[in-house]
């Protein structure tokens, strides 16, 4: 009989193998095969609903696999960053203390020690963030938000961090700022799996990208990925690829036709 390992293959940080997810009726995701190593820098594209949030999450570990398996490294700190709009702002918490929750989560509130005071006010100085950290979270900005669930995630101090459409709403320096970050972030070392919608602005940028529709299409650099084929398979829409600068810059002549621009 053979033994099934329960940690992944040295040098990875997370490994799926033959992964299906199911809410109940037809699974969300099916046959994923994926490893996530620690210098990643990855967008996870795929259209809505092709189950970019259920790979986040299986990831992380909060849902489990129907069929398959999931091997993370021992004592591995994952961060996660939220979709934005999944969020319930009603919580009357400021942002200082919303931060603070992260690091408290299975000891008595409201009483922080000193040290944990100063920790937090690190992390919200480095993100930007430390002048706003005495107001009430629904009052931030989308791009303080976002850098205010990062600075969470951050106080787990993640070998991994999973971010669920980390530049969705944000203008364009706005977002600037956070890939900037991101990146930083991944210099020192932390290995990152972003989701976006943005293919131009984001995924064409990363190293890696992984196409997503239920199941995963192609993963590897943009310059093999990001290709009409499959994109098609991943979209089910005809896009073009054109290179500009070195770089890949995918076009929707058929959204154009239909609005009558082109
Ligand atoms: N808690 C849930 N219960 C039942 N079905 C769910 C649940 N969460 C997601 N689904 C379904 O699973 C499928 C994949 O959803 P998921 O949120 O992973 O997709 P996504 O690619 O992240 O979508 P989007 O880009 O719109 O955020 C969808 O059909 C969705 O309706």
């Amino acid at each position: 009989m053979r033994t099934i390992p329960s940690s992944p293959t040295e040098g990875t940080l997370v490994e799926l193998s033959g992964v299906d997810h199911s809410y109940g009726g037809t699974p969300a995701v099916y046959g994923v095969d994926l490893t996530v190593t620690p210098e990643e820098l990855t967008a996870v594209v795929g259209p809505s609903g092709s189950g970019k949030t259920t790979l986040l999450r299986l990831l992380l570990g909060t849902l489990r696999p129907t069929r398959g398996v999931v091997r993370r490294r021992p004592g591995l700190a994952v961060g996660y960053v939220p979709q934005l709009e999944t969020i319930n702002w009603d919580f009357p918490v400021t942002v200082r203390e919303c931060v603070l929750m992260a690091r408290r989560q299975s000891r008595p509130w409201p009483w922080p020690t000193r040290a944990e005071r100063l920790e937090v006010a690190e992390v919200l100085e480095r993100l930007g963030i430390a002048s706003v950290a005495g107001r009430r979270v629904r009052e931030l900005s989308g791009g303080q938000q976002q850098r205010m669930f990062l600075a969470r995630a951050l106080l787990r101090r993640p070998a991994l961090l999973l971010l669920d459409e980390p530049t969705s709403g944000l203008d364009l320096a706005t977002r600037h700022d956070i890939l900037h970050l991101l990146g930083e972030l991944n210099r020192r070392g932390t290995a990152i799996l972003l989701t976006t919608h943005d293919l131009n602005g984001i995924a064409t940028h990363l190293p890696r990208v992984i196409c997503l529709a239920r199941t995963v299409v192609a993963h590897g650099p943009p310059e093999s990925v990001i290709r009409p084929d499959i994109l098609e398979r991943t979209f089910g829409a005809r896009l073009e690829v054109l290179e500009h600068l070195g770089l890949r810059v995918v076009v929707d002549r058929e959204a154009g036709r239909r609005v009558g621009v082109s």
